[in-house]
């Protein structure tokens, strides 16, 4: 699904070029639950962003689904990047102003889903979530997990193939973490694809393959069996 070929990442400076990435060859199918460790620096997040389509500023081939993906005008990237992928951040970007509700129907609204289609898949994830309860509550008013579920529920509202998640546990307390990764494992049993970077190694076995990332390079890559 998935094929990165020797891509690199740098930035250059006055003196010196500086490598993000380095010559990282990586190939993922669909229906694999992938996560990404590594020290702090590493490039992990560098290499989500290359994944999710949302930096475009690398060298080498990228191929998603038999398609390069690095040969494509920017429009059309941006279409891909909204139809097969659903991003979940450690900060939950929600946005303060918007009712859960409305978070949640946000990117529906984007998409060109009739309203009465939106109701029901807004109606589904929150209940799903068991946050019918909430659904008029704004993101201030919710503990750090609810805002995460939201923020989850908002990713995969437009039923998107890959799942990406970058420290999706990194502010929440180890319970509300736990609720969080089984909702990655079921998304997974039921076909979602899913890439994470975590620090955390509870997270990590939730996954079936593990990939050490250090200093811009696969440093590892090991299947992990349950
Ligand atoms: N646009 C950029 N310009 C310069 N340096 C950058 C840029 N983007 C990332 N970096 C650097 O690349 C390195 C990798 O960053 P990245 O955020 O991918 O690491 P990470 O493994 O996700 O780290 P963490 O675990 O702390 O989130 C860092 O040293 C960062 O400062």
């Amino acid at each position: 699904m998935i094929k990165l070929s020797n891509i690199d990442k740098y930035v250059d400076s006055k003196f010196q070029r500086v490598f993000i990435l380095k010559g990282i060859d990586l190939e993922i199918e669909q229906g694999e639950f992938v996560t990404l460790m590594g020290p702090s620096g590493a490039g992990k997040s560098t290499l989500l962003n290359i994944i999710g389509l949302l930096d475009d500023d690398y060298v080498g081939d990228y191929e998603f689904e038999g398609e390069m993906v690095n040969k494509m005008k920017e429009k059309q990237r941006h279409a891909l990047h909204k139809k097969e992928f659903g991003n979940i951040f450690q900060a939950y970007h929600l946005i303060d102003e918007l009712t859960v509700y409305e978070n949640i129907e946000t990117p529906l609204l984007y998409r060109s889903v009739s309203s009465s289609e939106r109701k029901s898949i807004v109606a589904e994830l929150l209940d799903r979530f068991n946050m019918v309860a909430k659904k008029d509550l704004f993101p201030a008013q919710l503990s750090g997990g609810q805002q995460q579920l939201v923020g989850i529920a908002r990713a995969i509202a437009g039923k998107p193939r890959v799942l990406l998640a970058d420290e999706p546990t990194g502010n929440l307390h180890s319970n509300q973490a736990k609720q969080i990764m089984e909702v990655f494992a079921e998304l997974n049993r039921e076909g979602t694809t899913i890439i994470q970077a975590t620090h955390a190694e509870e997270n990590a076995a939730y996954g079936n393959r593990l990939l050490e990332i250090v200093d811009g390079k696969i440093e590892e890559d090991k299947i992990l069996i349950k």
